[in-house]
């Protein structure tokens, strides 16, 4: 007979969301139990944001140091994948351990049980050979892990997902990346600035395809300059692996690598956490409203209710289930949806493409302008391709929605993101002064 065990709220998986969520309940006083089946934090801190920005910071030196010789005079550099490899083992992970994550938790009054979290009923979890009965009820924050497309024979092969990749302790002398999404270009890049030879192959008609086609463009030139192939409008045939090098068939050309990495999107992890013992049927997502409730008595937040596949979402929605969970009141949700991917340049969005403005049938204007043309462009030099672009409600006078890509494109989309989410006037936004000579003056020239 399991043993039952009584609590205000059980948190099933502590990704960013969960993990803020479950300090922020036991601080209010509620007997909460945080289950996790890996990490503490979830995939951002140990396989995901960190360590892959670390990657990208070490390989923007080594892209920056390449460019003194047309600044400033000469510079050698010999990329050493080892000193990233350790600072995301020392630095970022502690070598995969959580325990500082843990202890936070259970210093904040928080019980911690490690082991799969699965829904028995409505409020009640089991783990293992225990079952907690929630007063209050149950968050699911269980996150996602890579989906591997149906290509054949790729299952037999051992290929890189987000994990392999981020653990390994070299850069391959080659690798192709399947997915020219936000994890395929971010990592192809870094690894391409250390010396691998990198292949992207994208399914879509173009790399990056939530942001604008612009964007797009900016990113496809510059991988080409910087000599890492992208191909898109691929179809791949046959994926096999000879015990040394990968080959990736598409029609009659075969591609082959030391390496490949799967990076063709997530797949959510609800398929066995017994959403049928409450009557819910599982999608790809998790359907919630605006305070994050499934049902009464069961919250979701994170990747799994596919409103945006961020940490910083994550975190907001974490808030917005506590609320819920206090009583306290929350305002209506912020559907501006910043994000940036974090190639070089950055590519910065926030709220709609000019495709969706248009296809919810705004009276779209759009103000477009080429970073490079720009003065700080000018002064910068070697590494200024971006741009910003604009989406303008016509008939409301409002922003609804921009791109900025940059040598520091996410960093300038503050503003474009802060006009968005509080809908500043764009009679406001062209009546103001933009500092010379900043990236982010090139607003106005987009205005
Ligand atoms: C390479 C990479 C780079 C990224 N870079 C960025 C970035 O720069 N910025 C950004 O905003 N986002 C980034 N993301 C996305 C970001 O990592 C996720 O959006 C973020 O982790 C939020 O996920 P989550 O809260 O849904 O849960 P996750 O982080 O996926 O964590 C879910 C947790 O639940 C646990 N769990 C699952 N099922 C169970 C169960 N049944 N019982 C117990 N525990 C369970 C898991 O072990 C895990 O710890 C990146 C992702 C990747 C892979
Ligand atoms: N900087 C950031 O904030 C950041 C960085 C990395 C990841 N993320 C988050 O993680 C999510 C997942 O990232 P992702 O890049 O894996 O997924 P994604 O879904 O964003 O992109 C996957 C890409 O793979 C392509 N693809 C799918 N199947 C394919 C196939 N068989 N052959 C070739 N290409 C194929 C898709 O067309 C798409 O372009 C992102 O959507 C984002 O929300 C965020």
């Amino acid at each position: 007979m399991p043993e039952e065990l009584s609590c205000d709220v059980v948190v099933i998986g502590t990704g960013p969301g969960g993990e803020a969520l479950v300090g922020r309940l036991a601080a209010a006083g509620l007997d909460v139990v945080a289950v996790e089946k890996e990490l503490v934090g979830g995939e951002c801190p140990y396989w995901g944001c960190i360590p892959s920005k670390m990657m990208i910071r070490a390989a923007d030196a080594l892209a920056e140091a390449r460019r003194v010789d047309a600044l400033a005079g000469t510079a050698t550099v010999v990329p050493d994948f080892g000193a990233v490899a350790r600072r995301i083992r020392d630095e970022a992970t502690d070598d995969w351990d959580d325990t500082v994550a843990a202890d936070r938790l259970t210093d904040a009054g928080a019980r911690l049980v490690r082991g799969h979290g699965r829904l028995d009923g409505d409020r009640r979890v089991v783990v293992g050979e225990q079952t907690f009965v929630a007063a209050k009820g149950v968050v699911l924050n269980t996150g996602t892990t890579a989906a591997a497309p149906p290509i054949p024979g790729l299952a037999d092969t051992p290929y890189w997902t987000n994990r392999g990749i981020i653990e390994t302790e070299t850069a391959p002398s080659s690798m192709i990346v399947i997915g020219g999404g936000p994890i395929g270009l971010e990592l192809a890049q870094a690894f391409s600035r250390f010396g691998t030879a990198v292949t992207v192959l994208e399914v879509g008609p173009r790399i990056l395809a939530v942001e604008e086609p612009e964007s797009s463009e900016v990113i496809a030139k510059v991988f080409e300059s910087e000599g890492i192939g992208v191909h898109d409008d691929v179809s791949i045939d046959a994926v096999a692996h000879d015990g040394e090098v990968f080959h990736v068939t598409c029609g009659d050309v075969t591609y082959e690598a030391e390496r490949l990495l799967v990076a063709a999107g997530r797949r959510s992890r609800i398929d066995d956490v017994g959403l049928e013992s409450v009557g819910v049927e599982p999608g790809r997502h998790l359907t919630v409203g605006d305070d994050m409730l499934v049902k009464e008595g069961l919250w979701a937040i994170g990747d799994i209710v596919g409103r945006g596949a961020f940490t910083h979402v994550s975190m907001y929605q974490s808030e917005r289930a506590a609320r819920s969970i206090l009583g306290e009141p929350m305002g209506a949700y912020d559907t501006s949806l910043p994000r940036v991917t974090f190639t070089d340049p950055e590519v910065g969005g926030v709220g709609l493409t000019e495709h969706q403005a248009r296809e919810q049938g705004i009276n779209v204007r759009v103000g477009l302008t080429d970073l490079a043309a720009s003065s700080r462009g000018f002064v910068h030099g070697p590494g200024n391709e971006g741009l910003i672009k604009i989406v303008i409600d016509d008939d409301r006078g409002v922003i609804v929605g921009a791109n900025s890509v940059g040598v520091s494109g996410g960093e300038t989309l503050a503003g474009l993101a802060f006009a968005v989410r509080a809908e500043i006037p764009v009679d406001t936004l062209t009546n103001t002064i933009y500092a010379y000579p900043t990236f982010w003056r090139a607003i106005e020239s987009a205005l």
